[in-house]
Parts: C-alpha cells; sequence; structure tokens
C-alpha cells in the first residue's frame, strides 16, 4: 500500500490515497493501529484518508492511533489540503474538503506550486451540551463549568469543531496535569463519545499557550481543531476577542486562529511532507 506521511506541527499521520488505492472498510481500524505503531509500522498520530467525494472535490477521514474514527482533525485538514492541490486533484486554490463532520473550505498559500502554509475556515463551533456530546442538564454553551476529576478541583470549557474538546484554563502551561488528568479525563463518563483533553495558559487576548491529549492518540505535538477549541474558549471566557488573530503556541509550533465576528473559526498553518513509501501489509 503506498502512503505519504505529512505532518502539521509535528502532528503526524500516514495518508492514503483512496482515488489510487482500495481499502475495505473492516480493514481500516486495524490498519491505522499497524502503520501508526512506531515499532512494528511507520510511526505516526494516525491514518488519514484522502477520498473522492460527492458533494466536494475531495474528502477527509480520520483514524486515531488506537483505531478510532474521529469527525475532525486541524492539521489533517491542512495536509490534505496541500496534498489535494500538489496531486492536482483540484485547480483552484480555494476548495472545499468533505469530513464526517461537516463541509470546510480550504485555501491553500503556495511558492510556486508547492504548498507551505493553508487556511482552513472551520465552520462554527457548537457549544451546546448535546453537540458535544455530553451528559447533564441540556444548555446553550458550558464555560468555566465545575468539573471535579480525581479528587481535582477543575473549570471546564466545552467546544466542538465536529469533534468533542474539553479546555481547562491553567496559570502555568508546564505544570499542567497533561499526562496525569489527560488519560482519565478522556473517558470520563460524563463524554460518552470521550473527549480530547487541552490544558490553556493566557499568556495575553492574542497568544495562548496549547498543551493536548488527545482522544485516541494520547499527548501529540499539536492538535488543529483542540487549537480552535481553546481560541473559542479564551474568547467565551472573556481572555481573547472575536475578530483578532490569536497565536497559539503548540509544542510542535504555532497556529493562527481567528473567530470571527460572524461566527467562523479561521485555522491558519503549516502542511509538511515527510516521505512517501510503501507499506507492506500483513
Ligand atoms: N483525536 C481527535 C482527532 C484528531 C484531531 C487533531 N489531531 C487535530 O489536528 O485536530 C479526535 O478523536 O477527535
Amino acid at each position: 500500500m503506498k502512503f505519504t506521511k505529512m505532518h502539521g506541527l509535528g502532528n503526524s499521520y500516514i495518508y492514503v490515497d483512496l482515488f489510487k488505492e482500495t481499502l475495505e472498510e473492516e480493514q481500516l481500524a486495524r490498519l491505522a493501529v499497524e502503520v501508526a505503531d512506531k515499532n512494528k509500522g511507520i510511526g505516526s498520530d494516525g491514518m488519514i484518508l484522502v477520498c473522492p467525494s460527492n458533494v466536494a472535490p475531495v474528502k477527509m477521514r480520520v483514524f486515531n492511533n488506537d483505531g478510532s474514527e474521529a469527525k475532525n482533525c486541524g492539521n489533517g485538514l491542512r495536509c490534505v489540503a496541500k496534498f489535494a492541490y500538489e496531486h492536482g486533484y483540484v485547480k483552484d486554490q480555494t476548495f472545499q474538503i468533505e469530513t464526517l463532520g461537516g463541509l470546510v473550505t480550504a485555501t491553500v498559500h503556495t511558492e510556486g506550486e508547492r504548498v507551505h502554509t493553508v487556511t482552513v475556515n472551520m465552520g462554527k463551533p457548537r457549544l451546546t451540551r448535546e453537540s458535544l456530546p455530553m451528559l447533564g442538564p441540556s444548555t446553550d454553551k458550558i464555560v468555566a463549568e465545575p468539573f471535579e476529576v480525581a479528587e481535582t478541583k477543575l473549570e471546564l470549557t466545552a467546544v466542538s469543531m465536529g469533534n468533542p474538546h474539553g479546555v481547562f484554563f491553567v496559570e502555568d502551561i508546564n505544570q499542567a496535569p497533561v499526562d496525569t488528568l489527560g488519560p482519565i479525563i478522556e473517558k470520563d463518563e460524563r463524554f460518552p463519545e470521550w473527549v480530547n483533553v487541552e490544558f490553556v495558559e493566557v499568556v495575553s487576548e492574542l497568544e495562548l499557550h496549547f498543551r493536548v491529549w488527545e482522544r485516541g492518540s494520547g499527548i501529540t505535538q499539536a492538535c488543529g481543531t483542540g487549537a480552535c477549541a481553546a481560541v473559542v474558549a479564551s474568547i467565551l471566557n472573556g481572555h481573547s476577542n472575536k475578530g483578532e488573530s490569536v497565536t497559539v503556541h503548540l509544542l510542535g509550533g504555532d497556529l493562527e486562529i481567528e473567530w470571527t465576528e460572524s461566527g467562523d473559526v479561521l485555522m491558519t498553518g503549516a502542511a509538511e511532507v515527510i516521505c512517501e513509501g510503501v507499506f507492506e501489509r500483513k
């Protein structure tokens, strides 16, 4: 099976081009675990399929390294946009991409024919408890809600970007309990479909520090949908402002995120190819 390994700020996936390759649906979860394995496979945070679509030039499917399928992936979308443009599946520099979480619009920024940076309009965040989903009384949004876990009192702000995010603000990002509380919150029973867990330190209204424990993948260098959720949460908590581009510092680099006055979330960042190859299926 031919693949391309790509990353967005160190959040790497094994990309398989289903315009050319054929995979069986029932094999996808196991294949994602196999290719992501750093010892017996290629090594990545998961697998992303670049698929034909009936409603857009291209469709993205995302599998975490535990084999679970997610409805969206910000770093993945930038790499899919780069892949589709450089492989000639799209001619314009702005085009739609279908995800399980809905349609998004990507714009590739190029030097010659090479895409170096991509802006994705991620659409509107979903804020209701049901949209996450999260158990509990129906609410229009969850902002700084008391959230006790493992005898620790936290405040939860919850945002869906098509996939679920629990955002917690901390005083010092270097003390954030990512590897201790991350895995516990990820699978907390209050989140029936589990949750991506983000810890954020506010530097200023235009600058955030960010760490993530991803649902289905654990600690990653970056999470694009998580960075979008962090900026939305920062604005909901009065730390940042709509209509201003916020720089989010992730372990693997920076993303520029804006929650516009019209309500859409714009994400801009790098997308890079690491290598191409052939994976010998078991
Ligand atoms: N772990 C996520 C999918 C990958 C998202 C992340 N890598 C990004 O860049 O948005 C989930 O299960 O919802």
